[in-house]
């Protein structure tokens, strides 16, 4: 189940942007389609963060908790398709009360795709979805509910996403 909601100043997104941003499922998985070749991540930062307010109300974190210091392994990366460039910039956050048993292999991932852990066993995942327009371009803000985990990954995606052959 997932609710979008726009927010952004400069109105909606690009038509062709549309499907990407509303995608259920794997990213990975689709932008390999349309790149006809394994993606190929490169990280610009991966560790534990104390994470903002804000972070902690994109989570869902409530009331008192909102107050104390929250860690979180934090990971950032450029996603390249079939370009020299790359298409998509993701954050991935990870609470560490959601890092616990098999999914401790989250932080041991290097240049594999979080998607091919995220969605080995399922095609989707519940999830609540905000779209929003930055300073990099479009981006979707994903809350997963990965078996009873919560992790919030958003991507961005980078201007020559668009000016590939879409
Ligand atoms: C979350 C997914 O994995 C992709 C891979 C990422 C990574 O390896 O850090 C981050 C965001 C995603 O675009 C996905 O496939 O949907």
């Amino acid at each position: 189940m997932t609710s979008n909601s726009f927010s952004s100043t400069s109105g909606l997104p690009p038509t062709e942007l549309i499907p990407w941003l509303n995608a259920e499922g794997s990213l990975t998985a689709i932008l390999e389609e349309k790149a006809g070749q394994p993606l190929r991540v490169k990280r610009s930062f991966e560790g534990y963060r104390s994470l903002t307010l804000g972070q902690k109300k994109q989570l869902g974190v409530r009331g008192m908790m909102l107050n104390r210091p929250m860690l979180a392994w934090v990971r950032e990366v450029q996603l390249y398709g079939n370009d020299e460039i790359p298409w998509v910039q993701a954050q991935s956050i990870f609470p560490l009360n959601s890092l616990k048993g098999q999914s401790r292999r989250l932080q041991h991932l290097k240049n594999t795709p979080i998607g091919y852990v995220l969605f080995k066993r399922r095609r989707t995942l519940p999830n609540e979805r905000f779209i929003s327009h930055t300073s990099d371009g479009w981006q979707r803000q994903t809350r997963y509910d990965w078996y009873g985990r919560t992790l919030m990954i958003s991507e961005t995606f980078l201007p020559a996403f668009l000016t590939s052959d879409l």
